[in-house]
C-alpha cells in the first residue's frame, strides 16, 4: 500500500548527480502530480450527482484516488466501473468520538463494500485525557477490522503538545497503521511542511505519510512533498492540478 516516493519515478538526467537535481515535486508539472493526490468530498450535504462527478474527475485527472463518504461508495463505484480508479472512504470522520465498536462496525462494512482506501480517525480526546490504553486499543481495533485494507490514522497532530505527538504517533505504528497522517481537514490545521517533515523522521520506512488539511494549492503540495508526504489529501483536486475550479473543503465547510 506503500506508494514509492516521487523521486523513483522521476529521473530527469540520468547520470547526474543525484543531490545536484531539484526535488521532482518541485520541477513536474501540476497534472503530473495529480498521482499522488487523493480527491476528497468530504462534507453534510453531499448529493449522488456530486459523488458521480467527483469519481470521473478522479479518473479524468488520474488522481491516486477518490475518497467519498461511507453511504456513497456504492455510487462512486459505480461511476468508476471497468477503470482503473480506485475508491476510498473514511471512518467516523471528522470527530473520531464515535465507539470503538461502532467504528469498528463501520471499517467491516466499509471493507466487506470493497474500498481500496480507508482513512480513520483516531479518539484524540482520550489521548488529551492521558487515557493511553484506550486510545492505542482503539486504533489497534480499526487496523484489525480493517485488514487486509491498510488503514492510514488522522493523528490531528495541531492539537497536540510535543509529548503528546510522540505518544500518537508511537501507538500509532504500534498498531500496524499504513500511514499517518498529520490531520483530518483544515479546520484542525493547515498541513505544514515542518509536522510533515516531523512525521516521515517519526516513523519507519515502512508507514507511509499523508499530508492533508487546507491543501489547496500546487505551491503547498510540492512543499509537503518534498517534506516527506508520500501522499496528499485534498478537497481542492481539481483546482490543484488545472489551475483553475472552485476552492472547495472543510476548512470552510465545518
Ligand atoms: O484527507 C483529506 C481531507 O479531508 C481534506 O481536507 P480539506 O477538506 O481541508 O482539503
Amino acid at each position: 500500500m506503500v506508494a514509492p516516493t516521487v523521486t523513483d519515478q522521476f529521473d530527469p538526467h540520468p547520470g547526474d548527480e543525484p543531490d545536484r537535481l531539484p526535488h521532482p515535486a518541485l520541477v513536474l508539472p501540476p497534472a503530473q502530480l495529480a498521482g499522488r493526490i487523493q480527491h476528497t468530498l468530504v462534507g453534510q450535504a453531499i448529493t449522488e450527482r456530486q459523488v458521480r462527478e467527483h469519481a470521473r474527475e478522479c479518473l479524468e485527472y488520474g488522481f491516486d484516488a477518490a475518497i467519498v463518504p461511507p453511504s456513497w461508495v456504492w455510487a462512486a463505484q459505480d461511476e468508476m466501473r471497468g477503470a482503473p480508479g480506485r475508491v476510498g472512504s473514511f471512518i467516523d470522520y471528522p470527530h473520531g468520538s464515535g465507539t470503538t465498536a461502532g467504528r469498528v462496525a463501520e471499517a467491516r462494512a466499509l471493507v466487506d463494500a470493497g474500498v481500496d482506501e480507508l482513512d480513520s480517525t483516531v479518539n484524540i480526546g482520550y489521548l488529551l485525557s492521558s487515557r493511553y490504553d484506550e486510545f492505542a486499543a482503539d486504533i489497534r481495533a480499526v487496523v484489525e477490522a480493517a485488514s487486509p485494507v491498510g488503514v492510514k490514522v488522522m493523528l490531528e497532530l495541531p492539537l497536540l503538545n510535543p509529548r503528546q505527538r510522540e505518544r500518537c504517533v508511537q501507538a500509532a505504528i504500534d498498531a500496524g497503521v499504513a500511514f499517518v497522517k498529520n490531520a483530518s481537514r483544515g479546520a484542525v490545521g493547515i498541513a505544514d511542511p515542518s509536522t510533515i517533515s516531523y512525521l516521515r523522521g517519526a516513523v519507519p520506512d515502512s508507514v507511509g505519510v499523508k499530508a492533508a488539511g487546507g491543501i489547496k494549492t500546487i505551491e503547498q503540495v510540492r512543499a509537503v512533498l518534498v517534506a516527506g508526504a508520500d501522499l496528499v489529501g485534498t478537497s481542492c483536486g481539481v483546482r490543484i492540478v488545472t489551475g483553475g475550479g472552485p476552492v472547495r473543503g472543510s476548512l470552510y465547510s465545518y
